[in-house]
This record gives structure tokens, C-alpha cells and sequence, in this order.
């Protein structure tokens, strides 16, 4: 079985009737948001807070009721990929451009289970490049102003045309050699006039399940 898949699957059983599910974005979340469609036709009562367009109209076409992000306080369980994952559980998100509302959903969730293969557990952050959230007036000013922090920011492009966020901001991979202390580099570039949010997830994630190619997906708790 694909190792995404079997993570994303495995993320089901921690969900029980009635409660109020993150639904992450990516490719092994999909797997994740999928399970929970079969659950919700075989007639469990969840409700679903997607954290972007495109998770949303998957879990529509699955059923999977919906709540807008301005209906809740609290999710019991926010579930989501991600691109790197260490051993003390920080990560780097934000791959797929939807690192703003994965972070709000996430920050609210009770539990914050995370999914990946095992080719996403390093040993330290910063060889995915790290995507970063910046509005897009006086945009190059703030991704000047990123660099100064140590890195080479790029603008996202999709089909030779600056990617566009759900947010209608702008994304610049940021390419480090490493990141030696993702807590004081997330708030540095959060102090940033321009910067929204910043993919690096510290301190957030409870759970990581690893899909590993021979036996059961593994899950490490925090
Ligand atoms: O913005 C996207 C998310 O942070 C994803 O969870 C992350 O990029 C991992 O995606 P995938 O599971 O497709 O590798």
C-alpha cells in the first residue's frame, strides 16, 4: 500500500462519533479526509473544518457535513500532512500553500495528528524549503526583509503567474541551509511587517503517524 495512504488511513481511528474534525490539505491528508467519508457514509455523525478550497470540495463530494471556520471555538481533532517532521515534533508545512488555515485550524485543536511518509522525518528542518505567507503589496520589500533572516526567498509560481493563496496572498519558498532553532525563526519572521504566517509548526503537533513500508503505520506521541 503507498505509505501516504497508509498514514492517512490509519488517522481514522482516533476520530469518534460527534466530533469536530480538522481536514488537512496535501496528498496524505487526502487519504485521511477519504477514510473519514467511507466512516461518515457507514453512518458516523462528524463534522468537517477544512483547511482549504480544494479539502473542501473533496469532503463535500464525500458528505462530510461542514463547519466554517467562523462556527467553532475549538476542533477535537485537527488532522494534516506535512513536509518535514522531526523527532520533537516540529514541522514544516505550507507545501501545498495552505499553511495559513492548517496553523488556525491547529491552533485550536484539542489534538493535532499528523501524517506522513517516512521520507518526511529528518533529523532537522530547512531541506524543504520553507513556504511563507507574505501579502502582496510591497511584497519584494518582505521577502527582502526574509533573506536578511538567512535565507534565499523565491516566489512561489504556478503556470508562470505568481502562486495565489486561498488568503489572495502571495508564497515564498524560503531555501536554508538548516534551521537550527525553528522557535526564535518563526517568531523572527512573524515580526516581519508583510509576513502573514510562516510554515514552520512548533510546539503544535500531539501525534505523528509515519507509514512504514513493512508492518503497520507507526505512531509516535508527543
Ligand atoms: O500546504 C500544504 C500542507 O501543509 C501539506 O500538509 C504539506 O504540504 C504536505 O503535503 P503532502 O502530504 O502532499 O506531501
Amino acid at each position: 500500500m503507498d505509505l501516504k495512504r497508509k498514514a492517512g488511513e490509519k488517522v481514522a481511528e482516533y476520530v469518534e462519533d460527534g466530533m469536530i474534525v480538522g481536514l488537512g490539505t496535501g496528498s496524505t491528508a487526502y487519504w485521511a479526509t477519504m477514510k473519514l467519508g467511507e466512516l461518515v457514509a457507514n453512518g458516523m455523525k462528524i463534522k468537517g473544518v477544512p483547511t482549504s478550497k480544494s479539502t473542501e470540495e473533496l469532503a463535500r463530494k464525500l458528505g462530510i457535513p461542514i463547519l466554517e471556520m467562523s462556527e467553532v471555538t475549538q476542533i477535537d481533532i485537527a488532522i494534516d500532512g506535512a513536509d518535514e517532521a522531526t523527532a520533537d515534533f516540529s514541522l514544516i508545512k505550507g507545501g501545498g500553500g495552505a499553511l495559513l488555515r492548517e496553523k488556525m485550524i491547529a491552533s485550536i485543536a484539542k489534538q493535532f495528528i499528523v501524517v506522513i511518509d517516512p521520507s518526511k522525518f529528518v533529523k532537522r528542518l530547512g531541506q524543504f524549503p520553507l513556504p511563507v505567507e507574505i501579502v502582496k503589496f510591497g511584497w519584494e520589500l518582505t521577502s527582502s526583509q526574509v533573506s536578511s533572516l538567512g535565507c534565499k526567498p523565491v516566489l512561489r509560481q504556478e503556470d508562470q503567474v505568481p502562486f495565489i493563496t486561498d488568503n489572495e496572498n502571495y508564497i515564498v519558498d524560503c531555501y536554508f541551509d538548516s534551521i537550527m532553532d525553528p522557535t526564535s525563526m518563526r517568531t523572527a519572521l512573524n515580526s516581519i511587517p508583510g509576513v502573514v504566517e510562516n510554515g514552520l509548526f512548533v510546539d503544535m503537533a500531539d501525534v505523528i503517524i509515519i507509514g512504514r513500508e513493512n508492518g503497520p503505520a507507526e505512531v509516535l506521541s508527543d
